[in-house]
């Protein structure tokens, strides 16, 4: 089970579970104040001007709250919630039928945004900027654009790679903003909440205990939590305290940082199979046996965090946290790899 983990709790398809731990109002959503507070005035001003929200994008690692922000923004405005994603959207005419299902002022979710097709991604533009859209049907000599006026719209896009996103995309939405990982203390308030929503008693050192091996993210730490709520029914009296919290992640090998198989897995192929680094992705991903998108979007965004491994230009480098984490000696400082 923990070898992958972080991976089934970051990429699996949404579970009921989790949908019924997802906060229902910006009240209720706790941490990025920042990108809270702008979204509230955002909402707040468009409501007073009787107007339609202006488009939002929202990037930032998988499980950090995204869906749950664009279903907030909609319960906000008083608006309907159309969910879509990126590479559900094969054929322009599947756009088309997404939006000509849209009424005035109706949020269109596009998770995975980055992945839309470019030529599907521009005829996004008109509808997103003039709300129209305009279409080819039929093809050879018979072939004719017509277009149509679509009702006024809000997308919200999410992504987990906002690099990828071309810039005339990006440059239309009205306002852009990155999510966080989140801190421990906020975690723990996450926990908590979640852990009131289903009834599972729980010590404050409990939920720090969780908190601190949730890899500042949301969705794993609900994910922990119903581990660690299981293993308390089975070996004590149900109640979630610190020291038990610790004994139930320690027998799925997540460790004190919150690093599962995986991450220690990348960082040992690193340093004893290519002597600490500088080293391409996809050697890392066959060393390991991991999918080199994974590994990208899940894995390393956290160990880059907590100063494991550098991204550079010439490739991945183990930094000394990592030798230190896996019990390896550091190499003498002359063979240090350079990190340009
Ligand atoms: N700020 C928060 N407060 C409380 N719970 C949160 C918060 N952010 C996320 N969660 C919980 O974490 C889970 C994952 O959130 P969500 O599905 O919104 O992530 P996401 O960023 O859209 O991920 P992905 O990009 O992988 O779809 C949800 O069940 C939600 O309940």
């Amino acid at each position: 089970m923990s070898e992958n983990f972080y991976q089934q709790t970051t990429t699996a398809p949404e579970s009921s579970f989790e949908v019924s731990l997802r906060p229902p109002a910006f009240s209720e959503f706790i941490g990025q104040e920042k990108v809270k507070e702008r979204l509230l005035l955002m909402v707040e001003a468009a409501t007073n001007r009787g107007d339609v929200l202006d488009h939002v994008l929202l990037s930032g690692p998988p499980g950090l709250g995204k869906t749950t922000l664009a279903n907030i923004i909609s319960k906000a405005s008083d608006s309907q919630l159309h969910t879509t994603s990126g590479p559900q959207i094969e054929k322009a005419g599947d756009l088309a039928g997404v939006l000509t299902n849209l009424q005035k002022g109706d949020v269109l979710f596009i998770d995975e945004i980055h992945r839309l097709h470019p030529a599907i991604e521009e005829y996004l533009y008109p509808a997103m900027e003039d709300f129209r859209l305009d279409i080819i049907i039929d093809s050879g000599p018979s072939a004719r654009s017509i277009q149509l006026n679509l009702p006024r719209f809000t997308l919200v896009g999410a992504t987990t790679r906002s690099g990828m996103l071309t810039a005339p995309l990006r440059s239309r939405f009205g306002l852009v903003n990155r999510l966080d990982y989140y801190t421990h203390d906020e975690l723990s308030q996450i926990i908590e909440r979640s852990a009131g929503l289903l009834d599972i008693p729980i010590e404050p050192d409990g939920a720090l205990e969780i908190a601190s091996r949730s890899r500042g993210t949301p969705r794993v730490a609900n994910a922990l939590l119903r581990w660690v709520r299981d293993y308390a029914q089975v070996k004590a009296d149900g109640r979630i305290t610190g020291n038990l919290a610790d004994k139930a992640l320690a027998m799925i090998d997540i460790d004190d940082d919150g690093l599962d198989e995986m991450d220690k897995r990348l960082l040992e192929a690193i340093i004893y199979k290519f002597q600490g680094g500088p080293v391409g992705l996809g050697s890392v991903a066959v060393a390991v046996g991991e999918d080199a998108s994974t590994l990208e979007e899940v894995h390393e965004p956290f160990l880059i965090l907590q100063g494991f491994l550098q991204r550079t230009p010439r490739g991945r480098i183990a930094l000394p946290a990592a030798y230190e984490k896996i019990g390896a000696p550091p190499p003498p400082p002359g063979e240090q790899p350079s990190l340009l």
